[in-house]
């Protein structure tokens, strides 16, 4: 499917997701200093054509304006002549939709994420057991286990996003860059949301029961 297909109806319903996911996530101080992206995936999926809308890089993700989103294709480029650029991160974005076909990723930085994925970041991944919200990611079993990977966080975009692909876990639709943020994903805004929100509630667990690991707290456990 070229972009020129796409309908009009179909990159309105992207960008009023966008805006409404960006304006809830604000209110939550989840875009500190400019940061996070947010991307909604548009028309026909193959690994080899696909277009997406994502936030224009540098802006402040706490107010709406007209020139907040543009329309890039499966190599970041912009599909229309814009002088917007695209979130520095968009090669991230692109490698996340070539591998699992999801339809949204949002990225944001939070102090939980920052201090988990620095705290396991030399293991590679965070692990979380038997925390309810597992379910969130259609986890259902008893006391699972999931383990949330962790990039290292180069300067170099192009060299984090090839790392991507084999930092996939199937079951788990997020990824953290360490002591930076995370991409979570869905199949859709909804469900990319929900994902997030999922996330973000076990780094402040983990967080929290390090804490009280650390102080000694549990030991009965
Ligand atoms: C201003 S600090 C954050 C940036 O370096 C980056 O990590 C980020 O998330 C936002 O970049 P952007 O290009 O606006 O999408
Ligand atoms: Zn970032």
């Amino acid at each position: 499917m070229a972009y020129a297909d796409i309908l009009l109806e179909q990159k309105q319903a992207a960008l009023d997701d966008l805006r409404g996911v960006k304006e809830l996530f604000a209110s939550r101080n989840w875009f500190p200093g400019t940061s996070g992206n947010l991307s909604v995936r548009v028309g026909d999926f193959t690994p080899e054509e696909f277009y997406f809308a994502i936030t224009a890089s540098g802006k402040d993700k706490s107010v709406h304006t007209p020139e907040d989103y543009l329309f890039v294709d499966r190599n970041g480029k912009p599909c229309e002549t814009t002088a917007l650029k695209p979130s520095a991160e968009t090669l991230i974005h692109c490698e996340i939709y070539r591998k699992t076909g999801c339809g949204a990723i949002f990225h944001v930085h939070t102090i939980d994420n920052n201090l988990v994925s620095d705290w396991y970041g030399d293991q590679g991944f965070v692990p979380a057991k038997g925390i309810e919200l597992i379910k969130a990611f259609n986890i259902w079993e008893e006391d699972a286990a999931i383990s949330i990977p962790i990039l290292p966080n180069y300067a170099d975009i192009p060299k984090i996003a090839a790392l991507v692909p084999d930092a996939l876990d199937p079951a788990v639709p997020g990824i953290l860059l360490r002591n930076h943020g995370i991409y979570a994903w869905g199949r859709n805004a909804f469900e990319a949301k929900k994902h997030l929100e999922a996330f973000e509630f076990i780094f402040e667990y983990t967080y929290r029961r390090l804490l009280l690991n650390a102080a000694g707290s549990n030991q009965a456990r």
